[in-house]
């Protein structure tokens, strides 16, 4: 069951915008030793932490060619078949993210303009411990691609046979991943951040997990290596109005509850009768839900608040900022411009957020825990650095060059001011 509040005080906002993190001490001092051990032991730490936490002995983490041919036999046609529908949405909706390259002329003869690089080295992780997410390799294997990442390291936690789903094999192969290691948790950020004799050591690591996946890709940060965002337990909040149909809220709140016992699911509305009517709704789908037991525990850390119009749910949910919000109301595009801080948005009655986790072409990688306040989702731009160029004619030196002078000895940085002074110099004796 959720908890309940009713039109709350703006000053108990931020309470109610906590999340579910565990001891964040206990939590980081874990994390960090495993990130010692891995550093020192490589593999042999791997295998340690692997039997410890996954419950399985392993000697090679490499998932062998195989391997993965065996798994491509064990995922059926129908999935086969829709896996790729969804990789073609996400690769036209990553595609059309590529920028023409736009050369802009400053001043008389200054040209100015960036070039996108891939960035060559890159590990992905794919979320293992609830739910095998093979969603997640089309959501960073198709935008790697079309960037143009050299090599890239997959890892997911092995199950207790040693494996790796075959739905996740098989959509590493389709979008042409070879790199492949069963390894999970923050161990695995551990060697994609150091190197071991298997595990090659990367220049960012992209991806969700759990908050030991989440805090082991922050640790990474302190080793220069780069990370897309902080992207940890699930999140949605729904503004729903009158408009909305409580039967579809309450399946969107079930849908990000069962990720994980740390998700948060918050449900904002202008109606006392809305709220009701959607908490029945998620008790009746609760009970016809498989595997339910995650949702339950997540519905207790999740709250149903009660405000004075949809305009204040709007100023609240910007000041949450979720990874995923709907809105369940009355002509919901009018309202966009008021959205500030959220990964991504969806709208109306009809746009579900599984839309966005699978098939509509969005990416699911998103920014988790408040930090959409100051991250974009995964996009094609997460896996390219940009590059600026400039290329200054005779012309351009002489147009620009009083103002680097005067700029640089106003610095009192002579060495600066001098490189400007020895060209114009030059071009006077030139002509
Ligand atoms: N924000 C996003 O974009 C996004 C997208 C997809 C999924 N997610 C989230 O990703 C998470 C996936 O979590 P998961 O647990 O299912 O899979 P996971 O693969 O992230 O984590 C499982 C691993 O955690 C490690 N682990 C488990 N218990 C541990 C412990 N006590 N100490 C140290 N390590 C431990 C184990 O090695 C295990 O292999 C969910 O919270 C889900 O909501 C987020
Ligand atoms: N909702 C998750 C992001 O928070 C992504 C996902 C993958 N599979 C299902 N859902
Ligand atoms: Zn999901």
């Amino acid at each position: 069951m959720m908890k309940q509040y009713k039109c709350p005080n703006i000053k108990d906002w931020k309470s109610l915008c906590e999340r579910p993190l565990q001891n964040q001490e206990n939590l980081s001092e874990q994390v960090k030793s495993i990130f010692d051990e891995v550093k020192i032991n490589g593999n042999k730490a791997l295998k340690i932490f692997t039997e410890k936490f996954d419950d399985v002995i392993l000697n090679d983490f490499k998932v062998s060619q195989s391997e993965t041919d065996e798994a491509k036999n064990l995922v059926s046609g129908e999935l086969k078949s829709v896996i790729k529908t969804a990789s073609e949405n996400i690769r036209k909706f990553h595609t059309s993210q590529q920028e023409e390259k736009k050369i802009i002329e400053t001043t008389e003869g200054v040209f100015c303009w960036r070039e996108n690089r891939a960035i060559e080295n890159i590990g992905i992780y794919i979320p293992g411990g609830t739910a095998p997410l093979f969603s997640t390799v089309l959501m960073l294997g198709i935008p790697a691609n079309i960037a143009g990442c050299k090599n890239i390291a997959l890892c997911s936690p092995p199950d207790k046979d040693g494996k790796i789903n075959p739905a996740i094999l098989f959509t590493a192969d389709l979008v042409g991943i070879k790199n492949i290691f069963k390894v999970g948790g923050s161990q695995a950020i551990a060697g994609l951040t150091f190197g071991t004799e298997t595990i090659p050591k990367v220049d960012k690591i992209f991806g969700p997990g759990n908050q030991y996946v989440t805090f082991a890709k922050q640790l990474a940060l302190n080793y220069n290596i780069a990370i897309d965002i902080p992207a940890g337990p699930s999140e949605v909040l729904v503004i729903a109005d009158e408009s909305s149909i409580p039967e579809f809220v309450a399946s969107d709140l079930l849908s990000q509850a069962e990720h994980g016992i740390d998700s948060q699911v918050i449900l904002l509305s202008n109606s006392e009768r809305v709220i009701n009517e959607i908490n029945i709704e998620i008790e009746r789908q609760l009970k016809e839900l498989p595997r339910n037991e995650i949702a339950k525990i997540a519905l207790q850390n999740s709250k149903s608040i009660l405000l004075n119009s949809i305009d204040e749910a709007i100023d609240f949910s910007n000041f949450y900022a979720p990874e995923h919000l709907i809105l369940s109301i009355e002509n919901a595009e009018n309202f966009t411009d008021k959205i500030i801080n959220a990964g991504s948005v969806f709208l109306g009655n009809y746009s579900p957020e599984s839309a966005g986790d699978y098939a509509s072409g969005t990416n699911h990688t998103l920014p988790t825990n408040g930090f959409a306040k100051n991250y974009s989702g995964v996009s094609l731009d997460s896996f390219v650095k940009k590059i600026t160029f400039q290329n200054i004619t005779k012309n351009g030196i002489k147009n620009i060059g009083k103002t680097i002078e005067l700029m640089a000895e106003a610095e009192e940085l002579m060495a600066h001011k001098n490189a400007v002074s020895v060209r114009l110099k030059y071009l006077e004796n030139e002509n």
